[in-house]
């Protein structure tokens, strides 16, 4: 298909340095529609640099060039505190995702997306309950929702497994995956786990020795 053939994302000869400190050399890979990739790596490599210094330098110059404008582009950072009586239930947070118009409400398309995206991620039962109440892992898949609801054409995903037990990882990239396959979204998830990498990757962009390298993972089935 033509569309695969389009990268949502290129990489060209970029340099990542942290306060006048280099961390990767000249990094070059294309991320295409409807893949997964893993970024790994040490701790302290630089992954999570790297996707800011993507996201900063996203369309503004040749290292970072993309068919997509920055609002289809989705990035749910490694940590975030939720208080436990944290008020808004799963549905209304979902529904900050969305570039308001005007209104102070959704319209009825917009709750339509909202809908949408919570029987995706697999949380109908979950929608009406405060997020603080939510666990860990529902509370991770909250936030891909929240992402979700602006139908973006690339997704990133920090670390959103490294605070979670076995069964809830799985059961997250899961729900990323199928959505890899149902909405086309390419998604890139940097992590540490290497069962993850080979259950669910379809690329791994390894970074070691202030360079990048992306292999395929295995053949699609
Ligand atoms: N704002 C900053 N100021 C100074 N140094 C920084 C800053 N942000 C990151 N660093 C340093 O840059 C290096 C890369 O950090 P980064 O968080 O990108 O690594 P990482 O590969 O994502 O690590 P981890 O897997 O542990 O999350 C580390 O040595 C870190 O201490």
């Amino acid at each position: 298909m033509k569309d695969n053939l389009t990268p949502v994302l290129s990489v060209n000869n970029l340099d990542v340095a942290v306060q006048g400190r280099q961390l990767i050399n000249d990094l070059s890979f294309q991320i295409f529609p409807a893949t997964l990739t893993c970024v790994t790596g040490e701790n302290g490599v630089g992954k999570t640099t790297l996707i800011k210094t993507i996201l900063n330098q996203f369309n503004k110059n040749e290292h970072v060039k993309a068919p997509i404008k920055r609002s289809q582009m989705q990035y749910i950072p490694q940590l975030r505190n939720i208080d436990d009586d944290y008020p808004l239930t799963v549905t209304d947070f979902i529904g900050l995702g969305l570039q308001h118009s005007i209104l102070p409400w959704l319209s009825r398309k917009e709750k339509q997306r909202v809908q949408k995206v919570i029987e995706m991620t697999n949380l109908q039962d979950l929608a009406k309950t405060p997020l603080g109440r939510c666990s860990g892992g529902e509370q991770q898949r909250v936030y891909l929702a929240q992402a979700l609801v602006s139908e973006p054409k690339l997704l990133i995903l920090d670390e959103s497994t490294a605070s979670l037990d076995k069964e809830a990882k799985f059961i997250l990239l899961d729900v990323v995956k199928e959505v890899v396959k149902q909405t086309r979204t390419a998604v890139m998830f940097i992590t540490h786990d290497p069962v993850l990498v080979k259950t669910y990757g379809d690329y791994d962009l390894k970074i070691a020795n202030q360079s990048g390298t992306l292999k395929a993972i295995k053949e699609d089935e």
